[in-house]
């Protein structure tokens, strides 16, 4: 009996976590703790990485929840998303609603008492961004909507810059950048094989409203703008060698394949290209990361 009772608890438990997208988050969060580390000459104070890194990942968490919540019904039509506990009513609506608040609540307390108030701010401002603005007025609303909605995306790095730092300096904007034109490829090329789900679920994503051509050729000059974001830090000073080296492999790879996708799309290509997005950023951040440490100037 009690044994039932605890792998029911269990579950309820699981079908919570995962309406906080729990690996977005993580990369969200890897971000945010390279913003820390880059924004410190030596190594930051663990004092501060350790409440910032836990608040940021709880407010990132709950804006993930309130998402779910607020797309339950457009979720339950989506065969990508039907499984979610939200959109098979497997869940009460307040039961998430108080979990999201209160674990977003839990990350401001951490922010505001034991990092700054800059960051609590601009953490607050992200959920905002993300839960609200980006999901109810955005989605539904334009083709455009992760190119706005793209700017909360992009703040993680700032906000771990700021954590530490106490202000946004030049380099964080030019992490934030790179994330945000980094999300139109990353979303329009899972958008392209995803969009009959999109379609039928009433969304105007840009593969339903501009048709592929259109997307895949978006796709191919957002990795252009990219690949050339993504030489500032060295233009700036900011980044070395090991960093050029790393970036210019990655954007290659990221280009063949937004290239061959506008020469001839296939969904499994379009799959691949996706995947490559997020192994892309995750090891752009890595490189940025080693290369502050072991930097060799680009003479
Ligand atoms: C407006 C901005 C963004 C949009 C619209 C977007 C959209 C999506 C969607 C729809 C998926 C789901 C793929 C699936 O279910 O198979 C996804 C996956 C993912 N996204 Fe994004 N994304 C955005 C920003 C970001 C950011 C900023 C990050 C991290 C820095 C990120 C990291 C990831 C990762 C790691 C996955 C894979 C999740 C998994 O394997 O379960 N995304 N994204
Ligand atoms: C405070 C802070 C750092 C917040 C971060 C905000 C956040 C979680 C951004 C990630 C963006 C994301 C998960 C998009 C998914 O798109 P979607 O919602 O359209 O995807 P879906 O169809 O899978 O729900």
């Amino acid at each position: 009996m009690s044994t039932l009772v605890l792998q029911q608890a269990q579950q309820h438990a699981r079908a919570l976590w995962h309406l906080t997208k729990p690996r977005v988050v993580s990369l969200i969060v890897f971000c945010a703790v390279i913003g820390m580390f880059l924004a410190s000459s030596g190594l930051p104070d663990w004092r501060v990485v350790l409440p910032a890194t836990l608040g940021i990942a709880l407010v990132a968490g709950s804006a993930a929840m309130v998402n779910c919540l607020v797309e339950r019904t457009i979720d339950a039509s989506m065969r990508r998303t039907a499984w979610r506990a939200s959109a098979r009513g497997e869940l009460d609506p307040v039961e998430i609603l108080v979990v999201a608040l209160t674990a977003g609540g839990l990350g401001m307390a951490l922010l505001v008492a034991l990092v700054n108030p800059l960051t609590a701010w601009l953490t607050f401002g992200t959920f905002v961004g993300y839960a609200i603005v980006y999901t109810l007025l955005l989605k539904p609303n334009t083709p455009q909507n992760i190119v706005i909605g793209g700017a909360s995306g992009a703040m993680p790095p700032v906000l771990g810059w700021a954590a530490v730092n106490g202000e946004i300096g030049a380099t964080a904007l030019v992490l934030f950048l790179i994330i945000y034109t980094w999300t139109p490829p990353h979303f329009w090329a899972l958008a392209l094989y995803r969009r009959d789900d999109y379609r039928a679920a009433g969304l105007p994503m840009l593969p339903v409203t501009h048709g592929e051509r259109f997307t895949t050729l978006s796709v191919l000059l957002y990795t252009w703008l990219l690949a050339a974001v993504t030489l500032l830090p060295v233009a700036l000073g900011e980044a070395g060698c090991l960093y050029l080296v790393l970036a210019l492999g990655l954007n290659a790879r990221f280009l063949y394949l937004a290239g061959r996708l506008h020469r001839q799309y296939a969904d499994a290509l379009a799959r691949l290209t996706f995947l490559w997005s997020i192994w892309y950023l995750t090891w752009l951040f890595a490189a940025l990361l080693l290369d502050h440490y072991l930097f060799i100037p680009v003479s």
